[in-house]
């Protein structure tokens, strides 16, 4: 699969673009007209250092607003164009992007758009360039890409074919099946973007909100699926319009795009196995969060709460200075090792795997960077590749004793009424979070529930939650405004059999958690007519409750300490969700309280 990106998708001057792309594996570009016109470098430079740099110039883009205008106007537009076929020859590049007409149109004719574009044709044989036609989902006549091509085919002419783009399809609705009547060698270009599901008009939605494929909500397996069918064989690009991509450093969003096909090619290729495409090393989904690691100078101030919350003492590791606490299933590392500086935050998460090193071939192929730690002799090495925000994540094999490692522990005295991690909430930067989606969903082969979006007193968060189908895997994703010391508070929550005996119990053992409201208790009685035995209970507690059609949700949260907060619940009946209408009561909470001065 030939992959290519178009230059508008990233920041920076043309040139660091074309060293950018290049550096991510790319094999060619569309150059974006605007970046050339900005450009002090000459076409023949341009084209030179993509020689040099191992890059193809695919596409020369975007020429608009040609056809259906009448005779003066399209003599002017082929004026227009011949111009740009001679750049073109300067360039090298022997495929220029028409789109279809949204300004000038007046007269609504699939004969007169195919009569110009065959007289545009004419011309661009004489320059040996072809047009590809693309209906632009404003376009002002042609804005379904089965009339394109009706246009097309009416042209008939060699140096005339299409251009599909994901975006203009998908973001109206048009069913792709249609892609399949369209013989492969018509298709002249094939632009791919993902983008979330929106309510806003066509065209800021476009040139906003476009995504990287496994970010957003089209089906572009199945649209590639349906492209590569026809026996399509060029470019695969990228062409996506997004604010933040365009403001982030150009080198990582070229990764970052490269990653997204790799995915894609691997998804189509699970759909599609004779297309030939090439597969992802295999990895099966991983079947829990093995540990949760938070680092700090100090670590006092969290191992107090996970005291209270009746952790066990699993004892300190025989060689660093990092210590272990755990309760049921759910491990928390608390690590002082190079952490000079740095207030306590979630460093790390263990995933367990069937296949430790399948994981990390699997992330390998798709860049993601690999964290070296120091190790000791006969300790366990595990791998970690680095997330987005540069979060470690660990590939922990099922089989693999690490716990031993630990020493003189000291049980808690009350039972275990934590089974295990139940979700991670990971708040990330604005500028990381579609490249922290399609690294869950890539590398650990999470799936993407629907986003929400939740009110804080800053503003409204945006939440994302990435799965395991299992639901053994839950890591809620969301933007969140940075602190006053500069960190982003992370959550793991943990799953308990009985929330009211934990809060209860740590609560005795001095643990004072997060203060719920007295408004926010009325308005549950008025929502959901509690018992109100129950209702005194939950107030007493600072607990949080919700209901659904399919169970009940009871939780608390600590404390922040820094960068980081814990949160305890018990689900009862099959409530899956994440409390999210008492997000905005615990963010308000958490606002008030800080800054944190623990017991
Ligand atoms: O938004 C635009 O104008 C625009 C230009 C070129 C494209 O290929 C496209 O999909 C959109
Ligand atoms: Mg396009």
């Amino acid at each position: 699969m030939r992959t290519s990106i178009a230059t508008v998708c990233l920041s920076g001057a043309l040139v660091d673009k074309l060293h950018a792309c290049a550096a991510a594996g790319f094999d060619g570009v569309e150059v974006f007209e605007p970046d050339l016109v900005a450009s002090d470098h000459s076409p023949e430079e341009i084209r030179a250092l993509a020689d040099r740099l191992g890059l193809g110039l695919d596409l020369y883009q975007p020429f608009r607003d040609l056809e259906g205008v009448d005779d003066a106007l399209f003599a002017d537009n082929l004026r227009r164009a011949e111009q740009k076929f001679a750049l073109m020859n300067r360039f090298g590049i022997d495929t220029m992007l028409l789109c279809s007409n949204v300004a000038t149109a007046t007269i609504d004719s699939d004969e007169l758009f195919a009569a110009q574009l065959r007289e545009l044709g004419d011309l661009a044989e004489r320059y040996d360039v072809r047009i590809a036609y693309e209906a632009l989902a404003w376009g002002r006549y042609v804005a379904d890409y089965r009339r394109s091509w009706d246009v097309v085919r009416l042209a008939d002419h060699p140096r005339v074919g299409l251009c599909l783009d994901s975006f203009h399809i998908l973001s109206r609705g048009h069913d792709p099946a249609a892609i399949a009547d369209i013989p492969g060698e018509r298709i002249f270009f094939l632009q791919l973007a993902d983008a979330p599901t929106m309510t806003m008009d066509l065209l800021s939605w476009s040139r906003h909100h476009r995504l990287f494929p496994g970010e957003g909500s089209f089906d572009l397996a199945r649209f590639l699926d349906l492209v590569l069918a026809t026996g399509y064989d060029g470019p695969v690009s990228l062409e996506v319009f997004n604010d933040v991509f365009r403001q982030t450093d150009p080198g990582r969003t070229a990764l970052h795009a490269r990653r997204s096909l790799t995915w894609l090619e691997d998804r189509t290729a699970h759909r599609s196995p004779a297309l030939g495409l090439r597969l992802l090393p295999p990895a099966a989904p991983p079947s829990g969060v093995d540990f949760v690691e938070v680092k700090a100078e100090d670590t006092t101030d969290v191992e107090v709460l996970l005291e209270q919350l009746g952790f066990d003492f699993g004892g300190r590791h025989r060689s660093k200075p990092v210590r272990l606490w755990s309760q049921g299933e759910a491990r928390v590392v608390v690590n002082e090792q190079g952490a000079r500086g740095q207030l306590p935050h979630l460093a790390a998460l263990g995933f367990g795997v069937a296949d430790a090193d399948a994981a990390a071939d699997r992330a390998a192929v798709l860049r993601a960077p690999r964290v070296a730690r120091r190790t000791y002799r006969s300790e366990l090495t595990l791998t970690a590749v680095a997330a987005p925000d540069g979060t470690e994540v660990f590939f922990c094999p099922t089989s693999a004793d690490w716990v031993s490692e630990f020493e003189e522990g000291t049980p808690a005295a009350g039972e275990s009424l934590v089974t295990r991690v139940d979700h991670v909430n990971l708040a990330q930067p604005w500028d990381d979070f579609d490249e922290a989606v399609l690294f869950y969903a890539s590398t650990l082969g999470l799936v993407a529930d629907a986003g929400t979006e939740v009110a804080g007193p800053r503003g409204l968060v945006r939440s994302q939650v990435m799965r395991t189908e299992d639901c053994c895997v839950r890591l809620p994703l969301n933007v969140a405004p940075v602190s006053e010391e500069g960190l982003l508070p992370q959550h793991v929550a943990f799953a308990c059999t009985d929330v009211v005996a934990l809060a209860e119990r740590a609560r005795a053992a001095g643990l004072v958690s997060l203060p719920v409201p007295a408004n926010y208790y009325d308005d549950l009685m008025a929502r959901f007519d509690l018992d109100p035995a129950l209702l005194a209970r939950l107030r007493e507690l600072d607990l949080l409750y919700d209901r659904d059609a399919h169970g009940e949700l009871l939780h608390f949260y600590t404390p922040t300490v820094a960068g980081v907060f814990f949160e305890a619940l018990e689900r009862r009946g099959d409530y899956a969700g994440y409390g999210a209408p008492n997000a905005p009561v615990r963010l308000a909470a958490q606002q008030r309280s800080t800054p944190q001065t623990l017991p």
